[in-house]
C-alpha cells in the first residue's frame, strides 16, 4: 500500500485534491468572489473568537493583532489555566498590561472589555471547562484558533501526547458542538514531518494511528513509556515533532465535519514590524542562542553555515493565521449557499521563508555577532564572538577551550572570593539546550508554500497591507538587527540608554583578554622555554629572524623615500 499522498486535479477547479483527500489551493477561479466578499476586518466584525494558548508567545500576538486590526470583533474567549499561584483572571489581566499591548491600548483603552477568560486545563478530561462555559461557548463561538501546545523538545511522551494530541481531540469535540462555528484553525509546525526532506501542503500518514497509541500508553508505566519512546518516535528528533504530526492526523479525521485550516510555521522568531519591530518574549528556538552568544557565553555551536535558516517573524505567521481563518469561513459559507454536500478538505499552509527568501545560518551568525557588537547586552561574560561549525570534532575542541576552560577559571575565581560557583552549571544547561536544537540547524528542508502565496492573492490590497505575510519583503540584516535589539529590550528588559556602559564593559573585557594572553605567553615561557636550552635557542632564532625582517623592512622603506 502506498502511503505517499500524490496530487491530482480537483474537478471543481477549487484546488488540487491529494489522494489522501487533502486540498491544495492552486486555482483561484472558483473563489474569485473572495474579492467582492467581506474584507478580513469586516468578516471578524461581530464574531466571537475562541483562542487556546493565548498566554503563549504566538497567542499573545494573535490576541493583540485581532483587537487592533479587527476592532469590531465582538469578543475573544481565551482558554486559560491558573498557574504559579495566579488565577486565570489575574494572568490575563497581567498579560494585557504587557508592552505588546501598548499600541492597541492607545487606540482603544477599553480593549480589555472584549476579552473573556475561560478557565481550562487542557490536560484534564473535557478540558476542565465548566458545563455553563461549555454551553456558552457552544452557543456563541464562530472561529477557533488552537495555539496551545507543549513546545519543549524534552517533554515526556505521555505529557506531549496528552497536550498536543488528546487536548486537540477534545477541542475538536467541543468545536463540533458549536452551533455557529465557521472555521477551526489549528497551529501545527513545519517540522511535524521533519523526517522528510520535501514537505508538501498535505497531511502525511501518521507514524502510528493516534487512537491506538493513546490506548496503549494509557496503561503503561512512565518508565516503560520512557524506554520505548526512541523506538516510537523513530526518525523524528523529539516527542514534540512526533506528537504534532499525530495532532495533524487527529484534525484530519474531523475535516468532513468542520471547516479546518492547518498553519505550519517553521522557526517563529521576533516580530518583523508589528506591533513593534523585534518583539519577542522567550528563549525558545534561536532566541536563547542569540542571547547566549550576545552575552559572550556561547562561543561555538554545531550548525551548517550553508543550510537555510527557515525563520519566520511572528507577526507574519499571525497575519497568515487570521487570513486563513477568514478564508476558511468565507469559503464554507459559499458552499453552504450552493448546497454543496461535498466535505471540504482541510487546507494546509506551510508558513516558511526558505523557498521564497532564503537566508542561511552562516549569514545569521555574522549578523547576530555584528549586531551585538554594535548594541551590546549588559554585563557580558566575554566579548560576543560565536562561530558555528558543522565539524563535530572542531566543535568539541572549541567547547573545551572556549566554554569549559573559561568556566573553570571563572568558577575558581568565584570560589576564591567565597561565592558559589555557577558558570559550569550554566554551560551544562546551555549544552543541553543547543544539543536539542542542532538537529534543526545542521540540515535543511524544502517546503512547498503555494497555499500561502495563493491566499495572499485572495486578499484585497488593503488587507494585504494590514495582514502582510509577504516574506519576500523581509530584509534579513535589518530583521536580525531588530531581533537582537528585541531580545535585549523585551526578553532581558535591558535599557537602551545603557548601551554606552555596555560598550565600555566590552572594552574592559578586551583589555582583560589582552592581559590574560600576555600572562599566558609569559607563563609558557617561564615553564617550558626558559628551562630548556634547545627551546631557548629556537626562541632566540625566531626572535632574531623577526628582528632582521623588521630592520630590513625599515631600511628598504627609508631608501624608497
Ligand atoms: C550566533 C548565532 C548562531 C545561530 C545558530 C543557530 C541557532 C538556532 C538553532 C536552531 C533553532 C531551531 C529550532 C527549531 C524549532 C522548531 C520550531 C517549533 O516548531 S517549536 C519552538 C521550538 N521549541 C523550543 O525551542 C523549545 C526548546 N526548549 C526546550 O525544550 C527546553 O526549554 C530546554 C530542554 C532547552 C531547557 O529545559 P530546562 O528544563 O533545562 O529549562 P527550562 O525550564 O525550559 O528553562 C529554565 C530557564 O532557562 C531559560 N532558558 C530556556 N531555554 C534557554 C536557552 N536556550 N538559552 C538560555 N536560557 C534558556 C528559561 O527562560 C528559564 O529561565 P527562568 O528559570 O524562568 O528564569
Ligand atoms: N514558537 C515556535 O517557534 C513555533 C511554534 N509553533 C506552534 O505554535 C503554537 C504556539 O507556540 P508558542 O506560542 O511558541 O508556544 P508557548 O509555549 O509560548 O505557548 C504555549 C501556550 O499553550 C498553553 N498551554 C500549555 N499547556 C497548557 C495546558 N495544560 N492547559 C492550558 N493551556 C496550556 C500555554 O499556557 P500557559 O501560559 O498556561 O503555560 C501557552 O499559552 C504551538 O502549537 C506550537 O506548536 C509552530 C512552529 C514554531
Amino acid at each position: 500500500m502506498s502511503t505517499e499522498p500524490s496530487v491530482e486535479r480537483d474537478l471543481d477547479g477549487l484546488g488540487e485534491q491529494a489522494t489522501d483527500g487533502h486540498t491544495r489551493l492552486t486555482d483561484i477561479s472558483g473563489v474569485t468572489e473572495g474579492r467582492s466578499m467581506a474584507s478580513i476586518p469586516e468578516y471578524y466584525a461581530g464574531k466571537n473568537v475562541l483562542i487556546t494558548g493565548a498566554t503563549g508567545f504566538m497567542g499573545k500576538v494573535l490576541v493583540e493583532k485581532l483587537l487592533r486590526a479587527c476592532p469590531e470583533v465582538r469578543a475573544l474567549y481565551l482558554l486559560v489555566r491558573p498557574k504559579a499561584g495566579q488565577s486565570m483572571e489575574q494572568r490575563v489581566s497581567d498579560m494585557m498590561t504587557c508592552k505588546l499591548f501598548d499600541r492597541v491600548r492607545e487606540v482603544n483603552p477599553d480593549f480589555h472589555l472584549k476579552i473573556i477568560p475561560i478557565s481550562s486545563e487542557l490536560t484534564q478530561p473535557g478540558l476542565a471547562i465548566s458545563p455553563e462555559d461549555v454551553e456558552k461557548l457552544s452557543a456563541c463561538i464562530n472561529v477557533v484558533f488552537h495555539c496551545a501546545a507543549t513546545i519543549r523538545f524534552d517533554e515526556p511522551l505521555k505529557h506531549a501526547l496528552q497536550l498536543n494530541v488528546i487536548a486537540t481531540q477534545q477541542l475538536l469535540s467541543l468545536a463540533k458542538q458549536m452551533q455557529h462555528l465557521e472555521a477551526f484553525v489549528h497551529i501545527s509546525t513545519a517540522y511535524a514531518n521533519c523526517n522528510r526532506k520535501h514537505i508538501d501542503e498535505v497531511i502525511y500518514p501518521p507514524p502510528v494511528e493516534p487512537k491506538k497509541l493513546i490506548d496503549s500508553l494509557e496503561w503503561m508505566d512512565d518508565s516503560i513509556v520512557r524506554d520505548i519512546t526512541p523506538r516510537l518516535i523513530g526518525d523524528r528528533p523529539n516527542t514534540y515533532t512526533y506528537t504534532k504530526a499525530l495532532a495533524e492526523c487527529v484534525v484530519q479525521q474531523e475535516q468532513d465535519k468542520l471547516n479546518i485550516a492547518i498553519i505550519r510555521p517553521s522557526i517563529v522568531g521576533a516580530s518583523w514590524q508589528e506591533p513593534v519591530p523585534g518583539w519577542i518574549d522567550n528563549f525558545n528556538g534561536p532566541s536563547g542562542v542569540f542571547i547566549a552568544a550576545g552575552k559572550g557565553i556561547l562561543r561555538t555551536m554545531r550548525a551548517n553555515n550553508d543550510a537555510v535558516a527557515d525563520l519566520v517573524p511572528v507577526d507574519m505567521v499571525i497575519n497568515l493565521t487570521l487570513a486563513a481563518g477568514w478564508y476558511t469561513a468565507v469559503h464554507r459559507r459559499k458552499t453552504e449557499k450552493q448546497k454543496d454536500e461535498r466535505p471540504k478538505s482541510a487546507l494546509v499552509y506551510n508558513c516558511t521563508t526558505g523557498g521564497i527568501n532564503p537566508f542561511h545560518w552562516g549569514q545569521i551568525e555574522h549578523h547576530v555577532m555584528s549586531s551585538f557588537k554594535r548594541n551590546p547586552l549588559e554585563q557580558a561574560f566575554r566579548r560576543p564572538n560565536a562561530n558555528i561549525t558543522s565539524n563535530y570534532l572542531m566543535n568539541q575542541y572549541w567547547i573545551l577551550v572556549s566554554h569549559k576552560f573559561p568556566a573553570l577559571i571563572y568558577d575558581f575565581v568565584l570560589r576564591l572570593s567565597g561565592q558559589k560557583p555557577q558558570m559550569m552549571r550554566i554551560f551544562n544547561r546551555l549544552h543541553k539546550a543547543i544539543g536539542l536544537l542542532e538537529y534543526f540547524s545542521s540540515q535543511d528542508w524544502e517546503w512547498n508554500s503555494e497555499n500561502m502565496s495563493m491566499l495572499m492573492s485572495q486578499l484585497t490590497p488593503e488587507d494585504r497591507r494590514t495582514f502582510n505575510f509577504d516574506v519576500r519583503q523581509l530584509n534579513w540584516p535589518e530583521y536580525i538587527e531588530n531581533y537582537c535589539i528585541g531580545t535585549k529590550k523585551y526578553v532581558l528588559n535591558e535599557d537602551m540608554s545603557d548601551i554606552p556602559a555596555a560598550r565600555q564593559h566590552l572594552r574592559k573585557l578586551r583589555n582583560i583578554r589582552y592581559t590574560f594572553n600576555t600572562l599566558l605567553v609569559v607563563f609558557i615561557w617561564r615553564v617550558f622555554i626558559a628551562r630548556s636550552q634547545m627551546a631557548r635557542n629556537i626562541w632566540y632564532f625566531v626572535v632574531s629572524l623577526c628582528f632582521k625582517f623588521l630592520s630590513y623592512f625599515r631600511a628598504s622603506s627609508t631608501i624608497t623615500k
